[in-house]
């Protein structure tokens, strides 16, 4: 008899932390020859769960985001209703809720069940590694690959974060065809902070997971405004988001108490490009802001 995908995956040996913390080139190795097994892995494991998984469709962003994204992609001339929605809580860093609080359970169902599906999945470790985290783009060795989450994601990417990126930050049209993301989840005692860094992306959008409720202690986002040196901790309720360029330096405060579960997703141009101070900003129309770049997804993957 002749292993699933399903299984095969499962029953594959992982590597340690150890491994993946030194970066060993057998992790990468790992990685890289399982990686068809662990898509159709993904693929089984959505059709053996289809009837009890939550659909993640548009009904899980915030009704209000949704409404006026949905309108601009209709007539880009009314985008000034999704720009609206977002408030600048610091220099260059704006707000706005994302995901509806009422959804976010569904959402959270979902991970819990890609974490119960024991298919392995890489965690993001950029500055450090965090374990309860998965890396979300195709780009990504060990991303997570079954499709109706991808079929989201790509939503949430194409639909949602570039056109609003384009709209807050114009500088960023054309270094914005790429896209890159991963899921955090911050434990106390154990993955608890990330020291004063900038991302090597154009923008970054950081969506909190939290279900009302779901307290935590400590976990503000620190940003450092480079200009004034004024440094201030945000905090985020749930379903709510946070949008920057990827310069703008910031750091994760320990988290003492709880869980803070969050996406965290970058745009940025061909081979990693990200705009300069002093580049000529291109001034685009509305219509092509709401537009869907043709460029191919090219392989480059900042961690
Ligand atoms: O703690 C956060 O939400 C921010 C994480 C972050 O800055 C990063 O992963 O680059
Ligand atoms: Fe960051």
């Amino acid at each position: 008899m002749s292993l699933t995908s399903l299984n095969q995956a499962r029953a594959v040996a992982r590597p340690t932390r150890e491994e993946m913390l030194n970066r060993d080139i057998s992790v990468q190795h790992f990685w890289n020859q399982n990686r068809d097994l662990f898509e159709s892995a993904w693929a089984e494991w959505q059709a053996e769960n289809e009837a009890k998984l939550p659909q993640l469709d548009s009904s899980i962003f915030d009704p209000k985001l949704r409404a006026a994204v949905e309108q601009a992609w209709a007539d880009p001339t009314a985008e000034g209703a999704v720009k609206n929605l977002w408030e600048e809580v610091f220099p260059g860093v704006y707000r706005a809720q994302f995901f509806d609080v009422e959804r976010l359970a569904a959402l959270r169902e979902y991970l819990d069940g890609v974490a119960d599906a024991d298919i392995p999945l890489r965690p993001p470790y950029g500055i450090v590694l965090n374990r309860g985290g998965a890396m979300l783009d195709p780009r990504s060795e060990g991303y997570l690959a079954a499709p109706g989450f991808q079929g989201f994601y790509r939503e949430m990417m194409d639909a949602y974060m570039r056109p609003v990126s384009r709209l807050l930050f114009p500088d960023v049209v054309g270094y914005d065809t790429q896209t890159f993301g991963f899921s955090i989840r911050w434990q106390a005692s154990k993955d608890t902070s990330l020291r004063p860094h900038s991302d090597a992306s154009a923008v970054t959008l950081n969506i909190n997971l939290n279900l009302p409720g779901e307290g935590y202690s400590g976990s503000a986002v620190s940003f450092i405004d480079p200009v004034s040196r004024r440094v201030e901790k945000l905090t985020f309720e749930p379903g709510t988001a946070l949008i920057h360029h990827g310069s703008v330096p910031h750091a994760s405060e320990p988290i003492t108490e709880g869980e803070r579960y969050n996406f965290v997703l970058w745009l940025y141009g061909q081979h990693g490009q990200i705009p300069h101070d002093g580049i000529p900003t291109p001034q685009i129309s509305a219509k092509d802001r709401w537009s869907v770049p043709t460029e191919e997804f090219d392989n480059f993957a900042p961690f």
